[in-house]
């Protein structure tokens, strides 16, 4: 029993010598001091940030490859907005699931708020989100100054988060393919011209179809929710960083939640950064119980691409287009060859 206790406690070392020493040479290498600004000068960018900018064209305009639902329709779907198709009260509004014909939606009220611009927002963000990776914008319901709705596809295993509490047992594979389903929905979403930033990126916005794929929820919502005066929604994430890098580094927590299964902390240096990352040791020690049995060496690599979007100053994080690189070559490290696979005899 010492002897095993030795032994984990000497492997744990051996990573925490390794991490450090790989991140060491990989600030060295890649630092690029002539670009680089500091995390102040980012601070002052997010607080002199206009707080109602938007970020869709202004010109009215009729959504195309979008139905638009008679009132009727949504009413009829939600069973008459009954509380047994009530699933959540979101910041836009009241969340129903229902049906449209034989579809499976999921319905966004935002009654109560009045978007002048409806039209031209929801036609934005539909011609922008379509991805496998981003959940699917299927119509609207609106009449001016009376109601608007969203209507979304439906997602049968719902948000990640939730999903995390009652499937402790997800693999450690599994897992990988869920990170990089929503690493590519958001460099989906960073590669357009202009990038369109999440803002919100967390566990319990990620939803999950049946076989697990994972879908980016209300991406493009957040021009809507800046119109709503509660503060707190427009800079929730004020981790030091602008644009892209805070959808970076909430993916950086998102990694973390996933892995291990624990809501995140509040990290505010590096140091914060190290010390949680470092507890990720444990699941190589308890692999075979919880995670099932993976590489070492992809740990580590989860670990450095964690490190490298929380790192401090913002500048430094990665973009996601490494980081759906990285989670890759961890997919494809973590699968079975083709020779090994052992068919059941016929
Ligand atoms: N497309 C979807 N498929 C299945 N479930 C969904 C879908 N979209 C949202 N939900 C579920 O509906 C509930 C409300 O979601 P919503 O995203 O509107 O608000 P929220 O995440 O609870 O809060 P916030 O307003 O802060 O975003 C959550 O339980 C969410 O998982």
């Amino acid at each position: 029993m010492i002897a095993l206790n030795t032994m984990m406690i000497a492997a744990a070392f051996e990573i925490i010598a390794i991490i450090f020493a790989l991140f060491w040479i990989y600030r060295v290498l890649c630092y690029d001091h002539k670009n680089s600004r500091n995390d102040s000068t980012i601070r002052r960018e997010v607080e002199v940030m206009p707080e109602f900018v938007m970020e869709f064209p202004m010109e009215e305009m009729m959504p195309e490859g979008l139905t638009e639902f008679s009132w009727e329709e949504v009413r009829q779907a939600t069973n008459d907005y009954n509380v047994d198709n009530l699933i959540g009260f979101g910041c836009y509004g009241h969340v129903y699931s229902g049906l449209i014909g034989d579809m499976p939606v999921v319905i966004k009220t935002g009654i109560g708020y009045r978007h002048p611009t409806f039209l031209s927002e929801v036609s934005y963000m539909s011609s922008k989100t379509q991805h496998r990776n981003v959940v699917k914008l299927v119509g609207y319901c609106y009449k001016e100054g009376e109601y608007e709705v969203l209507v979304y596809e439906y997602l049968i295993k719902g948000n990640l988060q939730d999903y995390l509490k009652e499937h402790a047992g997800l693999t450690f594979k599994q897992r990988v393919s869920v990170a990089l389903g929503a690493a590519k929905g958001l460099q989906h979403l960073h590669n357009l011209s202009p990038p369109l930033q999440h803002k919100r990126f967390r566990t319990n916005k990620v939803m999950l179809d049946a076989y697990l794929n994972a879908k980016i929820s209300d991406a493009g919502m957040s021009g809507f929710l800046q119109e709503i005066p509660v503060g707190r929604l427009i800079f929730d994430n004020d981790t030091g960083g602008s644009e892209e890098t805070v959808d970076v580094y909430s993916f950086g927590l998102f990694l973390l939640e996933l892995f291990t299964g624990e809501e995140p902390q509040e990290l505010t240096s590096n140091n914060d950064i190290f010390l949680w990352i470092g507890e990720l040791m444990y699941l190589d020690t308890l692999s075979d119980e919880r995670t099932g049995t993976f590489k070492r060496e992809s740990l580590i690599s989860l670990m450095m691409i964690m490190m490298n979007c929380l790192i401090y100053p913002a500048t430094e994080r990665v973009n996601m287009d490494v980081v759906v690189t990285e989670l890759e070559k961890i997919e494809q490290n973590e699968e079975v060859p083709l020779h090994m696979i052992i068919l059941p005899e016929e």
